[in-house]
């Protein structure tokens, strides 16, 4: 007897409304890199309303405008809601890994938007379930998450005085330091200095951001090893330049910069360019293809790093559910964003203590944005009340 097919049911939630804002967040101290300073942090927010009353929400975040990398706060927006947003309206919304992939056949690259794409899905879909974006990725394997603090106030008494400050309150005892702006032998003292000052309380690593050139980068990791210094991050832009200085020097070599995702994990995998990847989601593609990132270092024996970019509570929380799920996390985190920005956005803040972050166990991303805070500090609010302003004119 032949049968028909069942009729297929109608979602159970489908996607009615795409937000994006801006917001402008102050950070608590200016934060020199090698590639610029940051005075402030942009947000992009992404909130996905669903037509079962939920909304998820997601964060795109860089450094430093186009400083970092190719895309801006302002172009991750202007790609939302121009590109996105027209194909997820009306799309199933629990069916995240589907509708990513129907994504991904008509938007290439813009991994930082699909990054707060992903991250705003995964959040409606585990409020819907119940779950913890955690267990939606795989399952978490630790709640509380290792966090390094970068010292990068530009003067070493300064940075010395915070690294203090942050083992009495017991919030960090691993620094990275910020050089590759000054002159090598400068950046040396540096180090040097602050790991003196520190001894065994403090562990310290140092992040490059590729200002170095090959040259530079032996000299100055022969250097930085004398010094104390555990890890080098990214001194070099090349990955082959990268698996020409690996285990030359008796400091771990890390990449960041070099990591685009899965296929670029692969291929410095393949090249044995690195001896840790700093892992970021907005980096990778999304917490799923973070993931992936992760697989693959553990599948070379690489190990693994929680990256930032320097993400509000948003970014960081999606991160910090992704690393949860980690076989292995073995130089812990740097998920500090929220703690150099010196406004809360979150009714209820994160919980740092003891030298860790807390993975929240509440459905979804397991945080609630506290809406004033958000209308406050968002860009156009400025503009708003001058259009009416000039209205009344
Ligand atoms: O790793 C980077 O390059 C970006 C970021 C992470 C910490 C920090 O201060 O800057
Ligand atoms: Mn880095």
């Amino acid at each position: 007897m032949k049968t028909s097919p069942a009729p297929k049911s109608p979602p159970s939630a489908t996607i009615e409304r795409v937000e994006t804002l801006l917001l402008d967040l102050p950070t608590i101290r200016p934060h020199h890199l090698s590639v610029t300073t940051m005075d402030g942090q942009t947000v992009m927010l992404v909130r996905i309303h669903c037509s079962d009353g939920v909304v998820g929400i997601g964060e795109g975040t860089t450094i430093g405008g186009l400083a970092y990398g190719g895309e801006s706060p302002e172009g991750m927006k202007l790609a939302v809601d121009t590109y996105f947003a027209p194909r997820l309206l009306g799309a199933d919304a629990t069916r995240v890994p589907a509708l990513m992939a129907q994504l991904d056949s008509m938007i290439r690259e813009n991994r930082f938007a699909r990054s707060a794409v992903e991250t705003a899905l995964l959040d409606a879909q585990g409020k819907r379930t119940g779950l913890p974006v955690s267990e939606l990725l795989g399952g978490r394997l630790r709640d509380r998450l290792p966090v390094a603090w970068t010292l990068a106030s530009g003067d070493t008494a300064r940075d010395i005085d915070e690294a203090e400050q942050m083992l009495d309150l017991r919030r960090h005892r691993i620094f990275k330091l910020k050089i590759g702006a000054r002159p090598l032998s400068e950046d040396i003292a540096h180090v040097a200095a602050i790991k003196r000052a520190l001894g065994d309380r403090g562990a310290v690593r140092v992040d490059v951001n590729m200002a170095w050139s090959e040259l530079e980068a032996a000299r100055g990791m022969a250097a930085l090893a004398d010094a104390g210094c555990e890890l080098v991050e990214q001194p070099v832009a090349s990955a082959a330049a990268l698996a020409r200085l690996v285990r030359r020097f008796p400091v771990a070599l890390m990449a960041d910069e070099s990591l685009h995702g899965p296929k670029s994990a692969f291929e410095l995998a393949r090249v044995a360019g690195a001896d840790v990847f700093a892992v970021k989601i907005e980096q990778s593609g999304g917490p799923y293809a973070a993931l992936q990132v992760a697989a693959i270092a553990g599948a070379a024996g690489i190990e693994l790093y929680g990256g930032t970019m320097l993400e509000a509570a948003v970014g960081t929380i999606a991160s910090a559910h992704a690393f949860a799920t980690f076989p292995r996390l073995q130089w812990g985190t740097e998920l500090f964003g929220p703690l150099l920005l010196t406004e809360e956005i979150l009714t209820e803040p994160l919980d740092y203590s003891d030298f860790h972050l807390t993975v929240p166990d509440r459905p979804g991303l397991g945080i609630d944005l506290d809406e004033d805070r958000v209308q406050f500090f968002r860009r156009d609010r400025a503009t708003r009340t001058v259009s009416v302003a000039n209205q009344e004119a």
